[in-house]
């Protein structure tokens, strides 16, 4: 057990031993779990282990976590990275769960609300930081919301921005939001994960941040295919920028601030997704610009592109709620309604002429 000796803001002191919480003075560390052993949880975990914490990096694969033992390595989604020592891959979530304080969560949007129910009640008092950018079909509720709902005991958080999990791994230089309205929470995942390599920026708008991470995939998609269409630089410059008027308007409408899309996990992650062939949301668009049906690219990839479900509930709701979305709907109108790729493109082009900047009024027109 924990010892216990001051009191004062929530930390954990990376690379050491000794742990202060509440400014107690602890003699032992607790290890730090990830949960999801994808390419971005594989990441996160060498990152926490490179700060000197014992990590549990839970995988629903026995197979998977066998050949992370033995190996080292997470071929499938990591291929060619070291994991470090200090990361151990479990199968055993409950016990996961009472073994960590710290819970970062890199499942996949559809599998997290399926995975963690079951253990609502051992989530309770944990600290509970979503890394997942996407959002719940049928409820349309961000992954931290979801947390909120089955743990309403626990502390929530969200981790986002321009983050390719292969550059993080191979130590290029990153910066990332750590959102929550619990500012100790903010303080301890950036003292765990900040380093060398990785910066970590604090932000107390939860919802701006984790919204913005799970919009840009779907500009993304659309991205990759102008790519592949053999659009030009003035093209592809519009496409971002649009974007980010696009999913400004949308996030103001759902009350978020549109400052935070100024920032990393804003216009920064909406650059990054929109220009890496390294990002699988525009792998997957770059792929139906080559002409594959939405099947053929989604299995062509094997990994998530959560872009392809967010577009089909972000259509539904900028409808719902009378938000102007013109990329968001020519994509669905290709992907989902026969539509063909000139046909939607004649049309964006010919649409009304508008304002530039209309989501904060400041075009100096009515
Ligand atoms: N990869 C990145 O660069 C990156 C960066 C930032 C955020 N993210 C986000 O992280 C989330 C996870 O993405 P990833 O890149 O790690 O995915 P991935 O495709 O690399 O791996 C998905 C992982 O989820 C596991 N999984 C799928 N269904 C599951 C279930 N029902 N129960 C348990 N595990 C299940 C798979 O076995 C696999 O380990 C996504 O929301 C993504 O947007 C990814
Ligand atoms: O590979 P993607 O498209 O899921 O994007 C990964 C990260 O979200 C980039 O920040």
């Amino acid at each position: 057990m924990l010892g216990l000796a001051a009191t004062g803001p929530l930390r954990i002191m990376p690379a050491s031993p000794l742990v202060w919480i509440n400014g107690l003075h602890m003699t032992d560390q607790r290890p730090i779990a990830v949960l999801g052993g994808g390419s971005f949880g594989t990441a996160v975990a060498n990152l926490l282990a490179e700060n000197g914490h014992q990590v549990r990096l839970w995988m629903r694969d026995p197979e998977q976590a066998e050949a992370i033992r033995v190996n080292r390595e997470n071929p499938r989604y990591l291929k060619g990275i070291k994991i470090l020592p200090a990361v151990e891959a479990v199968t055993d979530l409950q016990a996961t769960l009472e073994a960590c304080d710290l819970c970062f969560v890199a499942l996949p949007s559809s599998a997290l609300r399926s995975v963690l129910v079951p253990h609502a009640e051992r989530l309770s008092g944990k600290l509970l930081v979503s890394l997942t950018k996407g959002i719940e079909a049928h409820t349309f509720k961000l992954m931290s919301e979801i947390l909120e709902e089955i743990a309403p005991q626990a502390r929530i958080g969200v981790l986002s921005g321009p983050n390719l999990a292969r550059e993080i791994a191979e130590h290029a230089l990153t910066a990332t939001v750590v959102a929550s309205e619990d500012e100790a929470l903010c303080q301890q995942v950036q003292e765990a994960l900040h380093g060398r390599t990785f910066r970590v920026y604090a932000s107390a708008d939860r919802f701006g941040v984790e919204l913005g991470g799970a919009l840009k995939n779907v500009y993304a998609i659309i991205a990759g295919m102008a790519v592949a269409l053999g659009m030009g630089e003035n093209t592809k410059s519009m496409l971002i920028t649009r974007a980010l008027a696009e999913m400004t308007r949308f996030a103001v409408n759902q009350g978020a601030n549109p400052m935070t899309f100024l920032g990393l996990a804003g216009v920064g992650d909406l650059i990054v997704t929109c220009s890496s062939p390294k990002s699988r949301n525009y792998q997957v668009g770059f792929a139906l610009g080559q002409g594959l049906s939405l099947e053929d690219a989604v299995t062509r990839l094997g990994e998530v592109a959560e872009g392809v479900n967010t577009l089909k509930v972000l259509k539904a709701k900028a409808h719902e709620a009378g938000v102007y979305m013109p990329l968001v709907a020519g994509l669905h109108a290709i992907l989902f309604e026969g539509r063909t790729l000139e046909q939607v493109i004649a049309l964006l082009m010919r649409g009304e002429p508008k304002t530039d900047v209309d989501f904060i009024s400041t075009s100096g027109f009515n």
